[in-house]
């Protein structure tokens, strides 16, 4: 029988408001609502993908769970610790086991700083060398598992190009041998080819080092093949969550299948239907009114301007938040 995995993370109503700030005086006049009752969990060595439109709130939920952000409302439990909750001490250790990847490597990475110092800082910070050789010793193991050359350690990031300034930024994460790695769109900045290559690294690296992911991405392409469960976020919310399978065939929420129907098919002949999203991105900034939920939905019914439609298990933990899935799944049940 094969054995249940525990919960590394729980996200349990995790909410992140940020001010909006008007007039001479900077008078807060209202809020924007990034993150807004957010709960997912992730059990260890499992990858979660969470794609979205810009401006969704990916970045915030994954910052927000590490605290680079403080949270407005809701728990963030890292393995069975309550991490809003812990002092400055605890944070610190905790902190070692929780990494982030982030988008871009050209930003990410201290221009002046060596690729030796860039990994081994992590490690300086946490005392995980007891001195520089040894240190130096695990930067190189580090820059080899990670598909460069021990050597690249005495250089610094502009001598890189893209993919492997990102394998530079996987190797300081994997510098403090963290259980949890946010990856926020690790891969976007790179060029296609690349990015499988980074992909199928982070995948490797995975088993090797027993990883749980939050892998976040604007495109359910990308998150494909790296996630178990993908999560779906719109407006500051999830609206769909699912293995990935489950959520690739059997789709519940009209926002999702409208994802799914932009990405490219690799087959000249096949002739897909593609549901455009009508207008701009929303945004939480500037909610938009009508269907006060879902405003591009597609599909969207009377009731969905009216009611916020709960977030609801359609069987063996595929989530929905949507009245379309509900009228669906009651006229399946009626047949
Ligand atoms: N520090 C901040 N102060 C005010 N608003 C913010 C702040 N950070 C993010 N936001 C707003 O919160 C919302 C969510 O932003 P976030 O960066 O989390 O989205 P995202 O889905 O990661 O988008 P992208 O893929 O473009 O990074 C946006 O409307 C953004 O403008």
């Amino acid at each position: 029988m094969a054995v249940e995995k525990e919960n590394l993370l729980e996200v349990k109503n995790l909410k992140k408001y940020f001010p909006v700030k008007a007039g001479v005086f900077r008078r807060t006049v209202g809020h924007v609502k990034a993150v807004d009752d957010v709960s997912f969990n992730i059990k260890s060595g499992e990858t979660l993908g969470l794609v979205g439109e810009s401006g969704c709130g990916k970045s915030t939920t994954g910052r927000t769970i590490l605290r680079l952000l403080e949270a407005t409302d809701g728990e963030v439990i890292f393995d069975g610790k309550n991490i809003h909750q812990l002092d400055k001490k605890d944070m610190r250790s905790v902190r070692r086991q929780m990494q982030i990847i982030f988008q871009d490597p050209y930003a990410s990475l201290n221009p002046r700083m060596t690729v030796a110092d860039i990994i081994g800082e992590p490690m300086d910070i946490h005392n995980l060398a007891e001195n520089k050789k040894e240190r130096n010793k695990k930067v190189e193991e580090l820059l080899e598992r990670v598909g460069l050359l021990a050597d690249h350690m005495k250089r610094y990031p502009h001598e890189f190009s893209g993919g492997q300034r990102q394998r530079i930024g996987v190797a300081r994460a994997l510098a403090v041998n963290p259980h949890l790695i946010i990856c926020d769109e690790p891969v976007s900045a790179l060029d296609v080819s690349i990015q499988a290559q980074v992909i199928n690294l982070m995948e490797e690296l995975q088993d090797d080092f027993d990883l749980t992911y939050l892998f976040i991405a604007h495109d359910l392409s990308v998150v494909k093949h790296i996630s178990d469960r993908i999560a779906v976020m719109y407006l500051g919310k999830i609206v769909e969550l699912a293995d990935k399978r489950e959520l690739f065939d059997n789709t519940l929420h009209p926002y999702t299948r409208s994802l799914l129907s932009a990405i490219p098919v690799a087959d000249p002949t096949y002739e897909k239907e593609r549901i455009i999203l009508e207008g701009d991105v929303p945004s939480p900034v500037d909610p938009p009114s009508g269907c006060r939920f879902h405003p591009r939905c597609p599909e969207a019914i009377d009731i969905c301007s009216e009611v916020e439609p709960e977030f609801k298990d359609y069987g063996g933990g595929h989530m929905s938040a949507c009245h379309v899935t509900d009228q669906e799944h009651e006229a399946v049940n009626d047949k």
